[in-house]
Order: structure tokens, then C-alpha cells, then sequence
């Protein structure tokens, strides 16, 4: 396999993978594919792994079930993988479930993308048919809030990646392993 362009990151070895972590709309699959070209490595969403699981859209999958199902059939998918060398586009809602978390972070760095509620809120409402794991009348500034402290729980690193473009952003995310490198 040719690697020679493949990008080097210090601390990120070959047997890891990159997790992405944040709201929805913060960018985690269009950065992680960024991350993962850049690489070399492969790019994993963890949304479409649950949408081939069901067979069925994952809007359709979070309309049916209700949200704590959601989250144990998301967290039950994220702890079959068995991967390395690949960057993880997670579903934002990953963060409430600990065993979900505990073992990403044992794959790898885990990057919290921090993006300002108001351009959350403006990239949700320009694709309002994404799914949500949302209770019924929560809104999505409530999940915003209640999100928050966990992103920062579980997150090896964080990038503000509010405004800048997806190159840059994937930059960021390079830099911040590199600078949590010693903790990998
Ligand atoms: N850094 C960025 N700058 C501008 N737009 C972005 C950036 N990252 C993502 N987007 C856009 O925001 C929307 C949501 O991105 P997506 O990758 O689906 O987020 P997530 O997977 O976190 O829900 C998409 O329309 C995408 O093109
Ligand atoms: O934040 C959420 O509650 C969700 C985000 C979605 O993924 P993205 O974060 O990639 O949009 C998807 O996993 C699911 O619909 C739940
Ligand atoms: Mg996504």
C-alpha cells in the first residue's frame, strides 16, 4: 500500500484511530473526511454504520425508536468496531453513553470540534431532515447546554472550529493531537 504522501501527526501511531466528537452540524463528517484523506487512512461515520445496521435512513432510525433506545443501539455499534488507522465520524450524541466513550478513548485521541451554538443552529436549520437524538419538547438549544460539559468530559483535545473552513479545520485537529501527543 502506498503511504508515502500520508500525513505524519507526532504521538499518532498507526494502531490508533482519530475520534470526532461534537453537536450535529459542528462538522464531524465533513472534517473527518478531511482528517482521514490527509492521513491516508480510513474514514469511518458511525451514523452510516447504524443506517446499514437497520437498512434505513438514520433520521428514519431516530424517528422509530425513542432517544435512549437510540443512544444503546448507537453506543452498542461504536463498541463492536475493531479498527485502527481510521478516523471516526461520530453521531453527536455519542457523549451520554460513558461505556461508548471509554472505549473510543481507548482507540485513540478523542477531538472535541467546538462550534458556537448560533452557527450550530444555522447549519441545523439549513438540513432540518437530520436526525436528532432529542426528547419530546426539548429544543436544540437545550441539547446544546446539556451537551456541553460532556464534549469537554470525554475529549482529549478541543479545536474551535466555529470560523474557519474545513481545511483549517482539519489542521486544528492535527495540531491539537500533536500537542496532546504525550497523552495518547
Ligand atoms: N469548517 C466548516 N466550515 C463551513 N461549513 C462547514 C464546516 N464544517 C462543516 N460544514 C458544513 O456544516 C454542515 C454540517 O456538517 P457535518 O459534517 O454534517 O456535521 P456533523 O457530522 O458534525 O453533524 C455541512 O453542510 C457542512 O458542509
Ligand atoms: O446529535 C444527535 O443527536 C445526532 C446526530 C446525528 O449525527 P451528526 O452529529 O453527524 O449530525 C446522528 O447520529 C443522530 O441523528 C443523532
Ligand atoms: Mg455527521
Amino acid at each position: 500500500m502506498n503511504t508515502i504522501s500520508s500525513m505524519k501527526v507526532p504521538g499518532l501511531t498507526e494502531d490508533k484511530c482519530v475520534t470526532l466528537i461534537g453537536m450535529a452540524g459542528a462538522g464531524k463528517s465533513t472534517v473527518g473526511r478531511a482528517v482521514a484523506e490527509r492521513l491516508g487512512w480510513a474514514y469511518v461515520d458511525t451514523d452510516h454504520l447504524i443506517e446499514s445496521t437497520y437498512g434505513a435512513r438514520l433520521q428514519d432510525v431516530t424517528d422509530a425508536l425513542d432517544k435512549e433506545r437510540f443512544l444503546d443501539v448507537e453506543a452498542r455499534v461504536i463498541q463492536s468496531l475493531r479498527m485502527q488507522r481510521a478516523v471516526l465520524a461520530t453521531g453527536g450524541s455519542v457523549v451520554y453513553r460513558p461505556e461508548a466513550m471509554r472505549y473510543l478513548t481507548s482507540l485513540g485521541p478523542v477531538v472535541f470540534l467546538d462550534v458556537p451554538l448560533p452557527l450550530i443552529l444555522e447549519r441545523i436549520s439549513r438540513k432540518p431532515d437530520r436526525g436528532l437524538a432529542i426528547a419530546p419538547g426539548q429544543t436544540v438549544e437545550d441539547l446544546f447546554r446539556e451537551r456541553e460539559a460532556l464534549y469537554r468530559q470525554w475529549a482529549t483535545c478541543r479545536v474551535a472550529a466555529g470560523d474557519i473552513d474545513v481545511s483549517e479545520t482539519a489542521n486544528a485537529v492535527f495540531d491539537a493531537i500533536a500537542g496532546c501527543g504525550q497523552a495518547l
